[in-house]
């Protein structure tokens, strides 16, 4: 499926929760001129879809003779990525304490996968200078054969400290709750049958607990520098 121009190049960042995927593929993308895809935004779409037209989300079945009814579109450009369902702006709505607790259930249903994976696939095939595309399953199953392989980590303290000092400033309660909130996401992310969150085995793999945003990009910016001289 990866038949962007032979000079493009295909980024896959994989990783738990708060690893920083979106803020480091973003700007990644940003520096090198390429497209970006946030792919756990598709997921949150699908899953405020369910929960807006009163689909019962932990109704596996119910999900799946749904899934295919949402028209879920994502644009691309790092600087303004966007997200619309049925043409509705969704970057709002997607990102509540519902749909994050929700989101779990919707992404383990194999119909949404396929639908999800499809969809994806597409927007990576059609970015003709290259595309930095970060979720759960990149590297293991949406695009295998990208050129390059990333899965970000960071101590569940590190990445919930992040999360909560976005949220509210940090105070302790906070950031256990946050921390117990993230570890049980990502149990239900590793833990599910089809695509579950998983390091490639071709991975480069990057502990970010003891490094700056701006480390973590330069990181990755200069493994594709690698990988793109590597194939001249
Ligand atoms: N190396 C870092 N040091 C400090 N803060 C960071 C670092 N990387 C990311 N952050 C901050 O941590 C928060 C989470 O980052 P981000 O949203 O990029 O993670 P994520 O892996 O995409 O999370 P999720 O999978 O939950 O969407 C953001 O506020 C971001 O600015
Ligand atoms: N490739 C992916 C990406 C995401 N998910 C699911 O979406 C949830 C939300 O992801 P965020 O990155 O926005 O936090 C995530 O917890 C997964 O359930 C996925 O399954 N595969």
């Amino acid at each position: 499926m990866e038949t962007a121009a032979p000079s493009a190049v295909i980024v896959a960042i994989d990783g738990p929760s708060g690893t920083g995927k979106s803020s480091t593929s973003k700007a990644v993308a940003a520096k090198l001129g390429l497209r970006y895809l946030d792919t756990g935004a598709q997921y949150r779409a699908i899953t405020w879809w369910m929960i807006t037209n009163g689909i019962d989300t932990d109704d596996a079945d119910a999900v799946a003779l749904a899934a295919g009814k949402p028209a879920i579109v994502s644009g691309t450009d790092p600087a303004a990525p966007t997200i619309t369902v049925d043409g509705v702006d969704a970057s709002g709505p997607i990102r509540t304490r519902e749909v994050t607790s929700k989101v779990s259930a919707v992404s383990a249903v194999p119909e949404v996968r396929a639908l999800i994976t499809d969809l994806q696939r597409g927007i990576a095939a059609e970015a003709e200078g290259g595309i930095v595309v970060e979720g759960r399953d990149i590297g293991t199953t949406v695009l295998p054969d990208a050129d390059l392989k990333v899965f970000l980590t960071a101590s569940p303290e590190a990445r919930a400290a992040r999360r909560s000092g976005e949220l509210r400033g940090k105070d302790a309660a906070d950031v256990a709750a946050t921390k117990e909130a993230l570890i049980k996401r990502d149990a239900a992310d590793s833990g599910r049958k089809t695509s579950p969150l998983a390091k490639a085995g071709d991975a480069v793999e990057v502990d970010t607990t003891e490094l700056t945003l701006e480390q973590v990009i330069e990181c990755v910016v200069t493994l594709v520098e690698e990988k793109r001289a590597g194939r001249k």
